[in-house]
């Protein structure tokens, strides 16, 4: 949207703003000469460390050129710590080397650097896929005319030079980013903000821009010097802020979301326990009478310990939060709505003030119990493992409650004596103090990840009729549509046993699970991008689904084999169905027979079908971080670390034509997925 010209035309601009302007520009980019000369020619003051600059700009040279080690460690004897603590940015440097050596064609020298260097990353989920994708550049003769290609330009080498520039930066605390980008990236947001919510009001304070410009302008601020005029004010309509662009985007693209989330939990705080003092506590007088000392010791039938001290109420504990696999949901995004969760804190305890006989402790909160998908991987935000809710009834306490406070007996002088040990209930804290307050229940940021649950995978092209599929042998009803991407999220299907094997083979059920189309480069974010390939994981066995009708069924296949690999090349060794959909169409049903031969040569043989299966992440139910590592460290642990080609993985079980959608050969189809599901089940 336009702003009228109008509207800012009047509003004056200091000279000095503009020339800090550029200043700022100069110094983050490192123009030492020019700054300089900028300065002299404005009569301006200098006050950029010109020293620290030229150390940046060798580092930022160093990088951009490819002496990224050098350039590490200049970074490391300039701002020690600086890579420690930015993981992010070190395992970019390290990885622009690897590119270098890859490029140089120093396979081996690269593999080398990558074990002893990027291995380690492995550990972390997030580092996984980028490893992925740089360690598959060894796969390619020509890695500059491979897929990721763009591991190897210009503009990648300049954004990790930019990113170290920008931590140099920060961490002499000066601005990252120049007045001038924070310029552009602000009129963007403005921009934005303006169009998506254009019947509100929006109030964009440009201020920090000129905080920025100069570390001690804030303290200019009660002079408004330097301010005034530069608030930029875009008012519409009525008056209220735009929500956070991503505050509904799970509804927008639930596909996105569906299956990752992060949520907090809190489990309840302990009841309070209560000071406490005994009925009577004054001394009895000499002069009460002997009845009224009997009555005194008939009210004190407290309840006692073993050894006879009294026993305390004690605050109720707080309730924990448990997590646990329901088979009713199908996704996590209701997470993304209410993405924090409490625990009641237990009950305090009930008192006057004052002891008597039939106290209670305080109740006890419950559990709270937060439903998750079958397959939920739940791990901390900080990445440690918890537990992987793949059966129904599986769950795992996240937060524990607070225990309840203690209670504490004021104990009158003359009887301290007599009462040494007062009761067996107390507690103490690490500090040794005791405690009558009940204790915090933990909270935890929690990472949950969705690998939905299924014996079989449906892949393949958009369109090629794998939902059609679903729906032709389960009672699945996916969206279908002569479109491609009609489906989104994967859709579950179950696949009844078979009867006419008679009751000792009826095992032969499965879960189906319908995947998005894969296209070439989904690997690199085309398409639906690849995420969505973690639901495999869990499968045993995979059926492509071809459109033997398309232009050329055989270069879909591979092209599918090809992401596959891309993702994890141990998909490639699972046992698999070639499904050759659509053979009602006259071009499909002609050349079925030359399609199923070229297909079946595309392979070898398979050695031990049962071993394959047993192998990787198909074992997958004892941690994300081992199946992560699995994936990563299939490059490092094979012997022949030669990629191979698709021809070297096994063929396939089965080749069936079909129609699935005119019914034709699908009870063949069925026969088919039935005996490998027996044989791999
Ligand atoms: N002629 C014919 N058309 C089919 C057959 N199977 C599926 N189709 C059609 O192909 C189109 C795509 O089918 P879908 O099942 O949505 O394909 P998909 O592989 O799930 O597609 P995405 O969800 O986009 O990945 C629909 O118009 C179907 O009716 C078949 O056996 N024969
Ligand atoms: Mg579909």
């Amino acid at each position: 949207m336009d702003i009228d010209p109008r509207q800012y035309e009047d509003i004056a601009v200091n000279d000095n703003d503009v020339h800090s302007i550029v200043m700022s520009y100069l110094a983050h980019s490192c123009f030492t000469d020019t700054l300089e000369s900028f300065t002299t020619s404005m009569g301006m003051n200098q006050t950029a460390n010109l020293e620290d600059m030229e150390k940046r700009k060798r580092i930022y040279h160093l990088a951009l050129e490819g002496s990224v080690l050098k350039a590490i460690e200049i970074t490391d004897q300039f701002a020690p710590d600086l890579l420690e603590k930015n993981k992010d940015l070190h395992f970019d440097l390290l990885s622009l080397h690897f590119v270098g050596l890859v490029c140089s064609r120093k396979c081996t020298e690269a593999l080398e650097f990558a074990q002893a260097k990027l291995a380690p990353f492995g550990k972390v989920q997030k580092y996984v896929e980028k490893l992925e994708d740089f360690m598959a550049l060894l796969a390619y003769n020509e890695p500059e005319k491979s897929p990721m290609f763009h591991l190897l330009s210009l503009e990648y080498r300049q954004q990790v030079a930019d990113s170290l520039n920008r931590a140099i930066l920060a961490n002499s605390n000066l601005p990252s980013y120049s007045a001038v980008e924070r310029l552009m990236q602000q009129t963007t947001v403005v921009r934005q903000c303006l169009s998506q919510e254009s019947r509100r009001v929006s109030s964009i304070c440009f201020e920090r821009l000129f905080e920025e410009l100069e570390p001690s302008a804030s303290q200019k601020r009660n002079s408004n010097e330097i301010y005034r005029g530069y608030t930029v004010k875009c008012a519409l309509a009525k008056t209220r802020m735009p929500p956070s662009p991503a505050s509904d985007a799970y509804i927008r693209e639930p596909h996105k979301y569906f299956d990752e989330v992060v949520i907090t939990v809190r489990a309840g705080d302990g009841g309070h326990g209560a000071v406490l003092s005994m009925p009577n506590q004054k001394a009895p007088s000499k002069s009460q009478g002997k009845f009224d000392r009997d009555k005194t010791k008939k009210k004190a039938s407290y309840k006692r310990d073993f050894d006879g001290s009294i026993i305390l109420p004690m605050g109720g504990h707080g309730g924990d939060v448990v997590l646990y696999a329901d088979e009713s949901k199908d996704s996590l995004l209701e997470f993304h709505n209410k993405s924090k969760h409490k625990a009641k804190r237990g009950g305090n305890v009930d008192s006057m003030g004052v002891l008597t006989s039939h106290m209670q402790n305080g109740a006890t909160s419950p559990t709270l119990r937060i439903p998750v998908p079958l397959g939920t991987v739940v791990k901390l935000k900080k990445g440690k493992f918890l537990a992987d809710l793949a059966n129904p009834g599986d769950e795992v306490l996240v937060a524990r409650g607070g225990q309840g406070g203690i209670s504490l007996l004021e104990v009158p002088e003359y009887k301290r004596k007599q009462m040494t040990t007062l009761t067996t209930n107390i507690m103490r804290d690490a500090t040794d103090k005791v405690l009558t307050f009940g204790q915090s229940g933990e909270e935890v940021s929690l990472q949950l990840i969705l690998r939905v649950v299924a014996d079989v995978g449906l892949v393949g092209l958009p369109n090629a009729g794998k939902s059609t599929l679903l729906a032709a042998i389960t009672h699945a009803r996916p969206d279908i549509a002569d479109y491609p991407f009609t489906t989104l999220m994967p859709n579950l299907g179950r696949l009844d046993g078979d009867p006419s094997l008679g009751a000792d083979k009826y095992s032969s059920e499965a879960t189906l699970a319908d995947l998005p189309g894969l296209i070439e480069g989904a690997h690199l974010g085309k398409g639906l991008g690849r995420n969505f390939l973690r639901h495999l994981r869990r499968t045993r066995l995979l059926v492509h689904v071809v459109d033997a009708a398309a232009e050329d069924p055989v270069g879909d296949y591979r092209t599918v084999k090809e992401e596959l690999r891309m993702y994890n090349p141990e998909y490639l060794d699972r046992p698999y169905l070639v499904v050759l959909n659509k053979i009602d169409k006259p071009e499909a049903i002609d050349r079925l027979p030359t399609l199923t031969e070229e297909i079946w040569k595309i392979g070898c043989e398979r050695i031990s079908p049962k071993c394959d299966t047993s192998s990787g992440d198909v074992t997958e139910s004892i941690s994300v971080d081992e199946s992560q590592k699995s994936d990563f460290s299939n490059w490092f642990s094979a012997k022949d670390q030669k990629v191979k080609e698709l021809e070297e993985y096994p063929r396939p079980l089965a080749v069936v034509g079909v129609s699935v959608l005119k019914r034709i050969k699908v009870n063949e189809m069925l026969k088919a997925i039935r005996a490998a599901l027996r044989e791999f089940l």
